[in-house]
């Protein structure tokens, strides 16, 4: 679904990524973990568009978006959900929802962009919110919203950026189970993330990054016994 050949990304000395290479396939929920400052968000942001690599290819359902703009990524079904939800606070969810499902496509007919939210509502458990305004939902709902957001837009791989951050062990729970219902609903997934039981518990494959390179990549287990990536981790705690 995926494909990512020799990415680099520098940032004047800082190279951000270094050669990074990596692949998705259909179906499947990938991890992208590493300690701060590794070089993950810099890679969702070349995924997503919002920054060009200096080197390297990007192909997605066989056809090469290296250069392509974001809204062209996220037409062609490459979604992403962001860390910081940052909602229309006075529109309703639904309101909220229906701009995901015409972004971009102002021309959908109006009842094929509200027969999306109307399933994409019941998929993330927030049918009971409609009518809420978006400013007064918690913290756990606002999550939800910007999965539902996202998945608005009808991506067929959706990028997640630490999307449970912030969230009580028990909530956590319940938005891996949506992240779940997601794939299951047909919906490919590469998340970054620094809580490792939420690793542990979504990810089918986990590729590790530290120094903008991937110095690992396997079934967690494999991973978290990984010799390198031990020392990764332990070695900047210190
Ligand atoms: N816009 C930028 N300008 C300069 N340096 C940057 C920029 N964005 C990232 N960097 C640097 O690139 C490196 C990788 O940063 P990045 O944010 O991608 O890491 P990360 O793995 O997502 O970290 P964290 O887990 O803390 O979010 C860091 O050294 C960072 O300081």
């Amino acid at each position: 679904m995926l494909s990512v050949q020799g990415l680099c990304k520098r940032f004047g000395g800082v190279t951000a990524a270094n050669e990074v290479s990596l692949q998705v396939a259909p179906g499947e929920i990938l991890a992208v973990i590493g300690p701060n400052g590794a070089g993950k968000s810099t890679l969702l942001n070349l995924l997503s568009g919002l920054l060009r690599p200096d080197e390297g290819r990007i192909e997605f359902l066989g056809q090469e978006i290296t250069h392509a703009p974001p809204e062209v990524r996220t037409w062609k079904g490459l979604g992403r959900a962001f860390q910081i939800v940052q909602p229309f606070p006075e529109m309703s969810v639904w309101e909220n929802l229906l701009v995901g499902a015409l972004y971009g496509k102002p021309s959908t007919p109006r009842k094929v962009a509200e027969r999306v939210v109307a399933e994409v509502i019941e998929l993330t458990g927030l049918a009971p919110k409609a009518q809420t305004p978006a400013g007064e939902l918690t913290l756990l709902e606002d999550k939800r919203l910007e999965l539902a957001r996202a998945l608005c837009t009808q991506p067929r791989l959706l990028l997640l950026d630490e999307v449970m951050a912030g969230l009580r062990p028990s909530e956590a729970l319940e938005a891996v189970a949506l992240v779940r219902r997601i794939r299951d609903s047909g919906v490919t997934v590469l998340f970054i993330e620094h809580l490792m039981p939420v690793v542990r518990a979504l990810a089918d494959r986990v590729v590790v990054m530290d120094y903008g390179r991937v110095i690992a990549e396997g079934p967690y287990d494999a991973v978290a016994a990984n010799p390198k990536v031990r020392e990764a981790y332990l070695g900047r705690a210190q």
